[in-house]
């Protein structure tokens, strides 16, 4: 196992910044979510980390040695893309074993390693099958068993559950924090799914357009978002602006720390109701948009005129059907205001 540590990276596809002064630490066993949109850097980081690009600024450190002059088979590293290719022609055992006998390992201890695997991704009983003998979800296991199977130092995993339907995702997610938790190793993961970063990472770090924008345990990002961008991807936020204009809101009862350049708060913090709360909340007048259940709760969508439009989570299945048009109020905790940034 290994710590990783990125500094001051920088990577140029021509004119294009794809990486731009990245510097990232990613501690030993720890579980590390990137997330970004779409062309933000993500799989290009772990192209760098792994060998397969080399950056035009900065350096790669694993275990506290830089890796510039290491190539990719000697860095330690266990991988798995999206779209991660089994030997159609091998067993699953010769799959998982293939990279101990690239590595000249003896039968026996090939043997030895690769039930010891199966074992942990809960496939025993399979290695004579072929891959088209398998379920979507067992050959993602096959996929994990093969990246694992040389007891590498850092597993780098690039959207590895994208493919599979949302309830085998979820059971890949649960089972993949269990190998990884056993295995202890340091683990990198792409996702474009936030709700999968937050159930299965200790530390996420969130890139836009080749930046770092902001990296720290899930709740800490959620809790404290540095800037307006970084509370709108991981989560929902509505958005205050800082200063408020003159014609925000008529009405609104608003006691706002100062000093911020804007004010998020999240949905699950709102409470809709149909006359003006108490005194001692923040509140927002506003004109109910739509409301669409799902299960136990609503999210409604509210109009708050100037401002554009809030969301709200609401969970009180008791609460009176209002009619999409009418006149609502938005109320939360001053505790519940997220200031973003310094003003
Ligand atoms: N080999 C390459 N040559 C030129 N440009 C590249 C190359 N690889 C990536 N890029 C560009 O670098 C930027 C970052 O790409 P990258 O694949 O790292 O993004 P990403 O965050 O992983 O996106 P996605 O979520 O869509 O996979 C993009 O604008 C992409 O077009």
């Amino acid at each position: 196992m290994a710590e990783v540590s990125v500094r001051g990276v920088t990577m140029r596809f021509g004119e294009l910044k794809a990486l731009d002064d990245v510097t990232l630490d990613f501690v030993d066993g720890g579980f590390f979510a990137l997330l970004g949109p779409s062309g933000s850097g993500k799989t290009t980081l772990l192209r760098v980390i792994a060998g397969f690009l080399f950056p035009d600024e900065g350096e790669v450190r694993i275990a506290g040695q830089p890796v510039e002059r290491v190539p990719v088979e000697k860095r330690e590293i266990g991988m798995m893309f999206q779209n991660y290719a089994l030997f159609p022609n091998l067993t699953v055992a010769e799959n998982v074993g293939f990279g101990l006998r690239v590595r000249h390992v003896d039968r026996a201890e090939e043997r030895r390693r690769v039930g010891e695997v199966l074992e942990l991704v809960q496939l025993e009983g399979l290695g004579r099958r072929r891959p088209k003998e398998l379920s979507g979800g067992q050959r993602q296991r096959v996929a994990l068993a093969r990246a694992i199977v040389t007891n590498p130092k850092v597993l780098l995993l690039d959207e590895p559950l994208s493919a599979l339907d949302k309830a085998l995702r979820v059971d890949m997610q649960i089972e993949l924090k269990r190998i990884q938790r056993e295995v202890g190793i340091t683990t990198i993961f792409v996702t474009h799914d936030q709700e999968e970063a937050l159930t299965l990472a200790d530390r996420i770090g969130i890139l836009r357009d080749g930046r770092l924008v902001q990296a720290g345990p899930p709740r800490e990002v959620y809790n404290a978002p540095v800037d307006s961008f970084a509370a709108r991807f991981l989560g929902e936020a509505n958005l205050l602006p800082s200063p408020l204009p003159d014609t925000f809101a008529e009405g609104a009862r608003l006691a706002l720390p100062e000093g911020a350049a804007a004010y998020a708060v999240r949905p699950e913090a709102l409470t809709l109701t149909p006359t003006p709360p108490e005194d001692d909340v923040n509140a927002l007048p506003g004109r109910l948009v739509q409301r669409v259940f799902a299960g136990s709760m609503a999210t409604c969508v509210v109009d708050i005129g100037g401002g554009g439009t809030w969301k709200v989570i609401d969970r009180d299945p008791d609460l009176p059907q209002l009619p999409e048009g009418a006149a609502v109020w938005l109320s939360w905790d001053a505790e519940d205001t997220i200031p973003i940034g310094a003003a």
